[in-house]
Parts: C-alpha cells; structure tokens; sequence
C-alpha cells in the first residue's frame, strides 16, 4: 500500500484534492468534519493520510509516507541536505508564497539588504545588543543572511503571527512567507531587497526512504507524471 499524505484541512487541502481529481484520482475526507481520515477512489492500494503541512517533510524523511504534497519551504527549512530525502515529483501550481525579510514601512533608509546589513551594525552599536528577526524560518533565514554576509542579527522564534511581533516590541524585523503582502501592509512592514529569500508553492514529492518505487512509479505514471 502506497502512503499518500496530504495538508489535511484549508485552502492546500482542497487545492491538493482539485489537483489530484484533476489527474483523475478523488481524494476525501471521511468521516464527520473534524475527524482526519480520508479515502481515495480511482487510484488502487493508494491510502490518503491526512497530515500537518508543518509536519510532511519529516514523514517524507522517515519514510512513513510514500508522496507528500507540502510547500518547498517547508521541505527546504526542515530538512538538512533535502535532496537526499525527497525527490520532488511535481509544482502543483498554487500556494504560491514568498519567504522574504521585511522592516518597519517608517525605516526611511532602509530599503536594500546593504541598508539593512547597516543599520543592523549600528543597532548592535547603539543597543548592546543585536537586531532581532522574528522567524520560524531559521535554517533559510540564517543561510541567506550568511550568503550576503550580514552579522550582526539574532533571530527569535515565532511561529505564528508573526508581522506582530514589531508592533509588540519583540522583534526589529521578521522573516515571514508571503503572498497578497496584506499582512504585511496591516503591519506597517516594507519588504527588503529586490528579491525574496525564497519563492514557494505546494509540490507533490518523492520519500526516497519509504521504498516500494515500482509501486509509486506507476502511480506516479497514472497521475501523468515520470519518476526518473
Ligand atoms: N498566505 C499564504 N498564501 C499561500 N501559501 C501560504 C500562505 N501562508 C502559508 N502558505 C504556505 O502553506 C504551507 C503551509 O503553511 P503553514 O505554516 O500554515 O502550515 P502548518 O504549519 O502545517 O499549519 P498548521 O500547523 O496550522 O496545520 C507552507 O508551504 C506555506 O508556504
Ligand atoms: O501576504 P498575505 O496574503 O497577507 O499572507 C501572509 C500571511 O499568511 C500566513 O499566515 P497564516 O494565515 O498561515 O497564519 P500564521 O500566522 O499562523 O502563519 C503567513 O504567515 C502570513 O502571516
């Protein structure tokens, strides 16, 4: 049996059934509203396991699931050295979303990330202590900081609402995803740089630990799809 998980409520659920059915598979949640089991039609020995996008990169890893539909930034801050876990099958074509750095709208000489790299040494100067960004993005955050060789920052956990934490005095700047950038617009934030950390949407992936490729291959085949 092949195990297929799947973000398991919200607008990447139901995209990822509308994807699916789509190719010609129908996937469902069974049960009352609130239970998370699922069933699938048109697709033999295919079992539907209703999961938190947050947590199908690690089940990919472990191999406790066959294919997972997540976002690449999940898959990218999650697992070290991803590429030797998953192998991605296909974009799906939405949940689209950037990761980007963004500051408050009123830092007037704050808007490339050579800016930033300035003011966050000042900061350091003047404060005693360094910038903080606000992220729960940390592996990506922190790789691309060091990649533009900007220091003197510190990063502090957020893992929701996040555009609030500069508002709430908690944090300088954050590292967030973003899509309309409505949120970021109610938050009084401006986004730094002329491009994102990174760019995102919901993929349909490979574990490379979970095995029974002859078996996912020819699903992958019946979703149109080659596993190379
Ligand atoms: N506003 C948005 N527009 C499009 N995609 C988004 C947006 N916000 C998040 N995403 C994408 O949706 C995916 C799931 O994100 P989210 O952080 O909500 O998952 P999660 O932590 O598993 O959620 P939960 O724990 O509430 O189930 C990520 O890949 C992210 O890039
Ligand atoms: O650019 P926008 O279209 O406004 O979308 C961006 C928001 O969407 C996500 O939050 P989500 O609603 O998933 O909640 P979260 O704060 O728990 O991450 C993300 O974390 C941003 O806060």
């Amino acid at each position: 049996m092949i195990r297929l998980g799947v973000p398991s409520k919200g607008r990447l659920m139901e995209q990822t059934f509308d994807w699916f059915a789509a190719r010609g598979v129908r996937l469902s949640r069974s049960g009352s509203e609130r239970e998370y089991a699922g069933r699938v039609d048109g697709a033999e020995n295919v079992a539907l396991v209703l999961l938190s996008a947050g947590e199908i990169p690690r089940e990919l890893r472990a191999g406790r699931i066959h294919l997972g539909v997540t976002g690449t930034d999940l898959i990218r801050e999650k697992l070290a050295g991803w590429r030797s876990h998953v192998q991605e099958l296909a974009p799906m074509g939405f949940g689209h979303a950037d990761l980007i750095l963004a500051v408050p709208t009123c830092w007037a000489d704050c808007d490339s990330l050579d800016d930033f790299a300035s003011i966050a040494r000042d900061f350091r100067a003047e404060h005693g202590f360094r910038l903080r960004i606000a992220t729960k993005y940390h592996r990506l955050v922190r790789a691309y900081l060091s990649a533009q060789e900007v220091a003197d920052y510190q990063l502090v956990d957020s893992q929701g609402a996040t555009e609030g934490t500069v508002a709430n005095l908690t944090a300088e700047a954050i590292a967030d995803i973003t899509s309309s950038g409505e949120t970021l617009r109610a938050n009084h934030l401006k986004i730094i740089g002329d491009a994102p950390i990174m760019r995102s949407q919901a993929t349909l992936l490979r574990s490379v630990a979970a095995g029974d490729t002859d078996q996912v291959a020819a699903f992958a085949g019946q979703l149109g799809l080659a596993m190379s």
